[in-house]
């Protein structure tokens, strides 16, 4: 069943559309994932679904509800992320918690929800001397104060260490299990990959696809990079007319690059069987989700989008 439905929303900033047309619907239970490149339009679709703006055009509902005309019903059981300019330096976590908790009829136990979050021992400290991983676990934990059956996390890993990311991960996974749909806006792809269960890739306002992380790489134009390093040169023009071949390239010491699909590596293994060329390090993986991105959002500002880690 459907928690969201966003059906041809736009919203323009000065006559410019930065949403033009987006629909998709979250399912019950889903961590439902947004990409795109930056400036595609993300913030303001995820706004809109909050109903902290109003669209120009097109519909939104979370759980039946408008969040503008309903928005306090809304507010109840949708929790927000905060941003981190939110919240005062001097607030302790303890403090935070009780503030925000006094915002709801029916909370959740702060105890509790500081156990899980791993802030009992941080109850006593100041908002300011928090760790990034620190901030981002209070920042989960104010999202879930108010018991809601959905959350939005706008970016929630940016700026944290690879441990601290992969700590959070867990979190966001658990809130999941608990029941709750999470709507989780990144630029990780590794993050897409592991957490979400569907994924919509928005670009220049629009919805360029729209799957599980498996069914975008399946679905992008290149499935499979092979890679070798030939025994003697091949002619390009016997590389290029290999079956689903998108793209080769050859570097400095000569290794050759393929993207293309299964069918590509069978032709090639025949190729340089007929040709007596034998294959160094012959290396076929499966293309990644930074490669379906790449390919959905060609050249709109996508190089930015890279899990620089991976
Ligand atoms: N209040 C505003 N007034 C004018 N332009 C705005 C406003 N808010 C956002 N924009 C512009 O709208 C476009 C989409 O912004 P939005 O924040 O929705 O993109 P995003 O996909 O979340 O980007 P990022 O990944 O960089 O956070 C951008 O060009 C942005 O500069």
């Amino acid at each position: 069943m459907s928690i969201i439905e966003v059906k041809g929303l736009r919203r323009a900033y000065g006559g410019r559309p930065v949403v033009d047309g987006i629909s998709f619907t979250v399912d019950e239970g889903e961590i439902f994932g947004i990409l795109g490149p930056n400036g595609a339009g993300k913030t303001t679709t995820v706004e809109c679904v909050e109903g902290l703006r109003v669209p120009d055009a097109g519909t939104v509902r979370v759980a039946g509800l408008d969040p503008i005309a309903d928005h306090d019903r809304v507010t109840r059981l949708l929790g927000a992320q905060l941003q981190e300019s939110e919240l005062q330096p001097k607030l302790t976590v303890g403090e935070a918690l009780e503030l925000y908790s006094a915002f709801y009829q029916d909370p959740a136990d702060r105890g509790h929800l500081a156990d899980r979050l791993g802030l009992t021992d941080l109850l006593g400290r100041r908002f300011g001397k928090l760790s990034g991983g620190q901030k981002q676990r209070l920042f989960i934990a104010l999202a879930l104060i108010g018991n809601p059956r959905v959350v939005v996390l706008d970016e929630l890993t940016t700026g944290l260490d690879p441990r601290s990311r992969r700590d959070t991960w867990r979190l966001i996974e658990e809130v999941r299990d608990s029941g709750v749909t999470v709507l989780l806006v990144t630029h990780f792809m590794e993050e897409a990959q592991r957490l979400c269960d569907r994924v919509a890739v928005i670009d220049r306002g629009r919805i360029a696809a729209l799957d599980t992380p498996a069914g975008l790489i399946r679905g992008a134009s290149a499935a499979t990079v092979i890679s070798f390093t030939p025994s003697r040169p091949l002619d390009p023009a016997d590389l290029t007319a290999l079956p689903a071949v998108t793209s080769t390239s050859r570097d400095r010491d000569g290794r050759i690059t393929l993207h293309g699909a299964d069918d590509t590596v069978t032709a090639l293994l025949s190729l340089l069987a007929r040709h007596s060329v034998t294959a160094g390090r012959l290396r076929v993986v499966d293309a990644t989700l930074d490669d379906a991105f790449l390919d959905l959002t060609a050249g709109h500002g996508a190089t930015d989008l890279i899990d620089r880690e991976s």
